[in-house]
């Protein structure tokens, strides 16, 4: 079993040993799987119950207080699930693991996703908001009214402005001043193979400050993740540019091409910087190598082969 992690590309976190920690028992967690495919879960599973990582408890607050979820997986047989904009679910990739095994559809959404979460066994109604979560919604002056009014509000608070790469991500450097960016905070992925079977997943709570009901790239087949017979590939970053590039459907699409798993990462960061001039990082498994590659001061990954 070789499995890879990351936890999302962004600035450098002002504390990366414990999140570099967790990132290792993740990747130490799948590596003990049975299956690719049950690899990448388990692998997702503490990330997601760190707040440390923007994914389940922890997770990116919307413009309506509301922490909302979305996970994708996909195996090297192209079968594929995704659930988003789920309230209260910790382990989004979960639920889309259900999607991908137990229905006949890729995508389910929302209140019937936390359903389908809910019926498979998988907990809901977790509080997802922090303290530190809670306490930077509130003091943002929240707004009241509706989509319009929330999207004026978030005009001076999503993103950072459409800057260049990092632009936008969720955990630049703390004590930047940039209210659309928090500290060691970011979504997670995990590409694992059994010898067999590829299997990539992708999880988050999604961008800090979005409209509520916000969906970005992390549960879109392509985008947040992608899965041939030829390896897998996870990505992270600003997810209305990666979507715009469909970033892991560009870095798997070379390794079908024969191109190692490094060179794939680093061509389809270049490619999506130079289309998009924004911050995102990928990893990429293939038979033989593993590679990431991120344009945004920091990614941390971790490896493990068993
Ligand atoms: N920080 C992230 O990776 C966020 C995620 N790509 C999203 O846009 O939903």
């Amino acid at each position: 079993m070789r499995v890879v992690v990351h936890g999302g590309a962004g600035g450098v976190p002002d504390e990366p040993a414990p999140r570099q920690e967790t990132l290792d028992e993740a990747a130490e967690r799948g590596v003990e799987s049975d299956t690719a495919l049950d690899a990448v879960e388990a692998a997702l599973a503490p990330l997601e119950s760190s707040p440390r990582f923007n994914a389940g408890v922890g997770g990116a607050v919307q413009s309506d207080g509301v922490v909302r979820t979305d996970a994708g997986v996909m195996t090297s047989d192209r079968e594929a699930g995704a659930a988003c904009s789920m309230s209260g679910v910790e382990h989004a990739a979960s639920v889309a693991r259900v999607v991908h095994s137990e229905t006949p559809h890729v995508f389910v959404s929302g209140d019937h996703a936390v359903e389908l979460a809910d019926d498979f066994g998988v907990e809901t109604g977790v509080d997802l908001l922090t303290d530190e979560t809670r306490e930077r919604y509130e003091s943002e002056d929240p707004p009241r009214g509706g989509p319009r009014e929330h999207l004026d509000w978030l005009a001076t608070r999503f993103g950072s402005g459409g800057d260049q790469a990092g632009g936008g991500l969720e955990n630049g450097s703390q004590g930047d001043g940039d209210p659309g960016r928090a500290p060691d905070h970011d979504t997670v992925g995990a590409v694992a193979s059994d010898g067999e079977r590829f299997a990539a997943a992708t999880s988050t709570g999604g961008r800090s400050f979005a409209l509520a009901g916000r969906v970005g790239d992390v549960p879109q087949v392509g985008s947040g993740f992608f899965c041939t017979e030829a390896g897998g590939a996870s990505a992270t970053g600003a997810g209305e540019d990666i979507a715009r590039v469909t970033l892991s459907r560009r870095a798997a699409g070379y390794l079908e091409e024969g191109v190692g798993a490094q060179e794939a990462a680093d061509r389809a960061i270049d490619e999506f910087e130079e289309i998009t001039g924004s911050g995102a990082g990928v990893i990429v498994l293939g038979e033989d190598e593993a590679g990431s590659a991120f344009n945004t001061e920091g990614m941390q990954t971790s490896i493990t082969y068993k």
